[in-house]
């Protein structure tokens, strides 16, 4: 197995320089831009890893399914779909359009920036509490207690995320969110810098696969239901506005994020982390694709 995840490597790794690293976080700029690395662990207990696989980045998007996880711990179903929808956009991740259509009443989906900063407001707690939750949350589901977050990437992204504090205030005015907007955006750009390798997010995707069980414990965190809701809304919105192409092409339920990382989760079967950081225009990571892709065909893994 760990040979095949090393071909996918190199056979991939031109792809590189067809993508760029993200800088509209500048301090996403100065990653190293040659790290690829995967890992897969599957329900029988089964682990592969190679390549840079113990290499940190931020989490970014990805963090998105976990605070989507605990908005719905901590609200039901009901509750966080009155604020967000589950219907997919074809605009990109950090789109405000519609946001002021008179129609408009709630953002798409909790994938895209907008309806994940409405997420975040719905985290239970206050002031450092929602986050220090949502930390927590991650610590538990990736069984690893050291994930902390990256202070030059939050500051960064807390100085120059112009666009989400302007969707977010637009939000407020129009009643889409209630609370503090800088103490949810504050929130919500430092869930964006927690760091983590393709290990810990090959074990979110195991969580949800295993139907919110940590496996070795046998431990049921959350609800099974919660595991069937993000899956779906993994597989429509989770690449972006490339979700449908990448369904089709792909088949795993998927989460990217702008650190260059992409969460695949195979329901009753596995957990795939994969991470280049060069990207494409959509925002998900261009070798990531090409990897999951291989993946997909060489294991047989797309479930439509
Ligand atoms: N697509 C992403 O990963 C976006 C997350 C990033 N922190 C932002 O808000 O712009």
């Amino acid at each position: 197995m760990e040979d095949l995840l090393s071909k996918i490597i190199e056979k991939n790794r031109y792809l590189i320089s067809k993508g760029a690293v993200a800088d509209y976080i500048p301090a996403l700029s100065k990653v190293n831009p040659n790290n690829i690395g995967i890992c897969i662990m599957d329900v029988d207990g089964n682990n592969y890893k190679t390549g840079n696989y113990d290499v940190k980045f931020t989490i970014q998007s990805i963090s998105k399914i976990m605070s989507l996880m605990l908005a719905l711990i901590d609200n039901g179903e009901d509750k966080v779909f009155k604020k967000i929808d589950y219907e997919p956009t074809e605009e990109p991740f950090n789109t405000l359009f519609k946001l002021d259509f008179p129609h408009t009443v709630k953002p798409s989906n909790p994938m895209i920036n907008s309806g994940a900063i409405v997420t975040t407001s719905l985290i239970k707690g206050k002031g450092e509490e929602r986050f220090n939750r949502l930390l927590n949350f991650i610590r538990t589901v990736t069984e690893n207690p050291n994930i902390s977050y990256n202070e030059e990437v939050y500051l960064s992204e807390k100085d120059t995320g112009h666009k989400n504090r302007a969707m977010a205030y637009l939000m407020k005015a129009r009643g889409f969110i209630d609370g503090d907007v800088e103490e949810i955006l504050d929130v919500y750009f430092k869930q964006c810098s927690i760091e983590v390798t393709t290990v810990d997010i090959a074990k979110i995707g195991l969580f949800l696969a295993n139907r919110c069980k940590l496996l070795e414990q046998d431990t049921k965190v959350c609800d099974a239901r919660i595991a069937s809701i993000v899956t779906a809304i993994m597989a429509t919105c989770g690449m972006y506005n490339f979700s449908g192409e990448y369904a089709a092409t792909v088949g795993i339920p998927s989460k990217s994020g702008v650190g260059g990382g992409i969460l695949g989760t195979i329901p009753h079967k596995m957990g795939i982390g994969v991470f280049s950081p060069t990207l494409d225009q959509y925002g998900n990571s261009i070798v990531g694709y090409g990897i999951m892709s291989d993946l997909s065909k060489e294991l047989n893994l797309n479930i439509f």
